[in-house]
């Protein structure tokens, strides 16, 4: 076994996923994985909004969720203006359960873009800055009659229903209201998307939305009794997904039942959300399509249906969550303990501990899920180690980036920049092992700001009443 010698690692570092090639320059910053205005500066240190992370990390500490403000703005515009030119006003909601905070929110309302909520929290903060209820949808496979009143009373444009129960909590509600509140019926249309399982949605055996033949017999139903306004048939497949061939199959799917409903009940129903669900770049492995070519996509894939159906094409909405936020965040560490590790062949991997670890990023332990990371506080010409960059805590499982190529001389204290971390960080972020969930730091035009603030032990004792 060969140590951490003089601040630099030795050794045959060589192992990794095929696909994971050590780079001609560890220092570059591959523009697909971050966001816009990320960039090295003249001293090697990367910026954000023109701010180094040194200053960040010196003025808010680290573990640290930073958010390119600017970029995100650019996800909803060109999301905004792809859909609403080829499917019109409206037609792009916001997955909010990907990232919300009152910040972000507003983001959403100033853009001109829609919002998604799943629980009674999430419509909370929509309400909390005004968001109109009119340009809301409700999800949520469990939604309690608190919610569900919640949302009534706020107005929320769609309620998409989910199962039986929640058609028969609701129209009890509504008659007690004194409102007919527009619905939309969550399908789930058998399509297997090729991601992982827990993030797979449209297939029978799971618990998200009614069978197409449930969601007929719920059509029928919500037609005849008339209390609930039935806008139309949704479908959401998964998320993470990159081939369009799913959202064909899930689209004629959905559609067939959308033409039979017309046929039968004699009413077109005059909307289809098709969900979200699309990728983004984690590491060079991935590559999303354009807001304009997924419009584009579906747009066509959606007109040679109803062509064949010999229908009009009904309003599409779609409900983009990573493919907006995602990219727009990296979370920023200091590395602390460095470890190299000798595997079977004799090959080492070098583990650089970090301030944080799966209590901010649950995605690599529970998905497998591939993220990529770059020493941000420096450059550095050391000859390339395989490593793969751990948390702090108790848990062998508590891997952040599986595999990366960081320089050799990578040391306590350099700061380590981990992109694509704005989608399911935060939102899934735990408290495991009492560690306080970090905060989320906005940059734009060179000022930095707390959207959300970090939790501290103090917090957590708070909780705890003994
Ligand atoms: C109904 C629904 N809409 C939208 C989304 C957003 O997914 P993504 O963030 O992958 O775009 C999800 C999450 O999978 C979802 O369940
Ligand atoms: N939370 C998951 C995706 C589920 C999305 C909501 N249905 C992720 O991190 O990828």
């Amino acid at each position: 076994m060969r140590s951490h010698e003089a601040g630099a690692l030795h050794g045959d570092f060589g192992h990794g996923p095929s696909w994971l090639r050590p780079p001609t320059d560890v220092n570059d910053l591959l523009p697909q994985l971050w966001a816009s205005t990320v960039e090295r500066d003249a001293g090697g240190v990367v910026n954000v909004g023109g701010i180094s992370v040194v200053d960040l990390a010196a003025e808010f500490g680290t573990p640290i969720y930073v958010v390119d403000e600017t970029d995100f703005r650019e996800r909803l515009a060109a999301f905004k203006s792809a859909f609403f030119d080829r499917f019109g006003q409206g037609s792009v909601y916001y997955a909010g359960k990907a990232f919300l905070c009152k910040a972000v929110a507003r983001w959403v309302d100033e853009s001109g873009v829609n919002l998604d909520v799943c629980t009674g929290g999430e419509l909370a903060v929509a309400l909390a800055v005004g968001m109109p209820g009119e340009r809301l949808a409700f999800h949520g496979n469990n939604k309690s009659e608190v919610e569900l009143a919640a949302a009534l009373d706020a107005g929320v444009g769609r309620i998409v229903l989910d199962s039986f129960d929640e058609i028969g909590r609701l129209t009890v509600l509504a008659r007690q209201h004194g409102v007919r509140p527009k619905v939309l019926i969550r399908t789930k249309v058998g399509v297997e998307a090729h991601t992982h399982e827990y993030i797979a949605t449209a297939h029978e055996d799971q618990k998200f939305g009614l069978s197409l033949a449930e969601a007929s017999m719920a059509a029928d139903q919500i037609i005849a009794e008339g209390v609930l306004d039935l806008a139309g048939l949704h479908s959401h497949i998964g998320s993470q997904i990159f081939d369009t061939t799913a959202f064909e199959v899930a689209a004629k799917r959905v559609l067939g039942l959308h033409h039979r409903i017309a046929a039968t009940n004699s009413v077109t129903l005059p909307e289809l959300g098709l969900g979200g669900g699309f990728g983004m770049a984690y590491t060079t492995q991935d590559d999303p399509q354009s807001p304009e070519r997924l419009a584009d996509g579906l747009a066509k894939i959606v007109e040679h249906e109803c062509a064949a159906y010999g229908i009009d094409v009904p309003h599409i909405s779609v409900e983009p969550g990573r493919a907006i936020c995602g990219p727009t965040t990296f979370t920023l560490y200091t590395a602390g303990t460095i470890k190299p590790v000798e595997l079977d062949a004799g090959q080492l991997r070098c583990y650089v501990s970090v301030d944080g670890g799966m209590s901010d990023n649950m995605r690599t332990a529970l998905y497998n899920a591939s993220y990529s990371a770059t020493l941000a506080s420096r450059v550095s010409d050391a000859a390339p180690v395989l490593a793969r960059i751990v948390g702090k805590h108790c848990e062998s499982g508590d891997i952040v980036v599986r595999d990366e190529f960081l320089p050799g001389d990578v040391a306590p204290g350099d700061l380590l920049a981990v992109p694509g971390t704005g989608a399911y960080c935060r939102s899934m972020a735990s408290n495991y092992n009492h560690v306080p969930r970090p905060a989320v730091i906005a940059v734009a035009d060179g000022a930095a700001r707390v959207i959300v603030r970090g939790e501290t032990v103090d917090d957590l004792l708070r909780l705890d009443v003994g």
